[in-house]
């Protein structure tokens, strides 16, 4: 038996009621619920994630639209739960929704929304974070510090890997794996090796300059340096045997599932650095734990788990692990932007407003200074539902 959740009302005479299942940063997002006569409710309960049987309860018999998050079972029990209850709309305050089941959602008429475009940089800027930390072995470096171990320079102390001229191979080059192979090619000069199974135009476009000006290869050359090298790999296990740093960011799907495991792990250098922002479950972390053992030069940096909150057991005892709580859309900036698209995916459904043609161009929804256009920013099931698509 479901019990009753904490909640915090705002607006409490709103004609539309717009439930959010956790707080979210930021004002913007509460207020242009308000401001389209939504009364706003949040769920406040102690609890980190919400069962489904606490979902239904906060539900309950009318509900409009409901903002959830990526740790939530959004199944057919709480479509089915809320469309009974008159709801036409949900969203992820996340890109990701392997947490969704859609077709469930489109059966009931429920429009589902994420969060794109917003995090590209921040998740971008992690996935780099890790590779230096791993690479530089800055978090041992940090423990051993700390311990009181430090008692004088030492040409062999926590000697790591220079990115300079080594090659960054990304595996899932779409919005923010595309950010992260700038941000080290430009950054660091890396050569570049990606997979993804479809061209990656923005990524090559940037390589290749073809955006008029001279390719950044070009440009290094011509300033007396040695130019980066790039090319689109045809399989994975190109990029696996020949970058140096890789770092994933495919959706997780039934093609992405283990898609790093013993045999894949088996191919890559044995000094390599992986680094995973995606999901989880991209990575067997069971075999991935046992090469770190049998490697310890192998390194990894880790923001996302198989089996979140949970990891694998021994992945916590290894040196060669840098590991942090799924925190790489976390700025205040990409969170406050998120909890806006979120909201403005629901209230686009709960008012009837077209869809954004462009879910790769939100940045009109994001300006604090100036309201957004009447559009919901990304709606992922929009053409399985037949919903009119805004002109730009
Ligand atoms: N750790 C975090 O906090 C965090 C933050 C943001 C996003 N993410 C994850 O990152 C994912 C990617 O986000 P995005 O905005 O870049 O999405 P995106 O759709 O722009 O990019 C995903 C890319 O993966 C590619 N892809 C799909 N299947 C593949 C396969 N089998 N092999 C190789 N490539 C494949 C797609 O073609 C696409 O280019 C999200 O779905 C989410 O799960 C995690
Ligand atoms: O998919 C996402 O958006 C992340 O995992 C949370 O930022």
């Amino acid at each position: 038996m479901a019990q009753p959740v904490a909640i915090e009302v705002w607006n409490p005479n709103g004609k539309y009621r717009v439930i959010s299942t956790k707080p979210m940063p930021g004002t913007r997002w509460i207020n242009l619920l308000i401001e389209q006569d939504c009364r706003v409710e949040i769920c406040t309960q102690k609890k980190t994630i919400l069962s489904v049987e606490d979902i239904i309860a906060l539900i309950g018999d009318k509900c409009d639209g409901v903002i959830g998050q990526l740790t939530e079972d959004w199944g057919d029990t709480l479509f089915s739960a809320l469309s009974k209850a008159g709801g036409k709309a949900f969203s992820n305050m996340a890109v990701g929704y392997n947490n969704v089941d859609v077709n469930a959602a489109t059966k009931y008429g429920v429009a589902v929304g994420n969060t794109p475009g917003v995090l590209t940089e921040t998740t971008a800027e992690l996935a780099a974070s890790l590779s230096l930390a791993a690479a530089r072995r800055i978090v041992e470096a940090d423990e051993f510090m700390r311990a009181g171990l430090y008692d004088g320079w030492l040409p062999h102390l926590f000697v790591g890997n220079l990115l300079k001229g080594q090659t960054v191979g990304v595996i899932g080059a779409g919005r923010i794996g595309s950010a992260y192979a700038r941000m080290m090619v430009e950054g660091f000069k890396m050569n570049l090796i990606y997979y993804d199974l479809y061209q990656s135009t923005r990524l090559e476009k940037f390589v290749t300059g073809m955006y008029g000006s001279l390719s950044y290869g070009q440009f290094l050359k011509a300033s007396g340096e040695q130019p980066v090298t790039w090319k689109r790999a045809s399989s994975m296990e190109e990029v696996l045997r020949e970058a140096d740093v890789i770092s994933l960011h495919p959706i997780l799907d039934k093609t992405t599932y283990h898609l790093v495991n013993k045999d894949s792990l088996a191919v890559m250098k044995k000094e390599a650095i992986l680094v995973n922002c995606s999901r989880g479950p991209v990575i067997d972390e069971v075999a991935l734990v046992e090469h770190l053992k049998q490697n310890p030069m192998f390194r990894v940096g880790l923001d996302v788990f198989e089996d979140e909150p949970y990891m694998k057991p021994g992945l916590s005892e290894m040196k060669n692990a840098i590991v942090v709580p799924h925190i790489a859309s976390a700025s205040k900036w990409t969170r406050e932007g998120m909890a806006t698209l979120a909201a403005l995916n629901v209230l686009g459904k709960v008012k009837g407003y077209p869809v954004w043609s462009d879910p790769n161009r939100v940045d009109l929804f994001l300006d604090e200074n100036s309201p957004p256009p009447a559009a919901s920013p990304s709606i992922v099931n929009a053409k399985a539902l037949g919903l009119p698509v805004s002109k730009l």
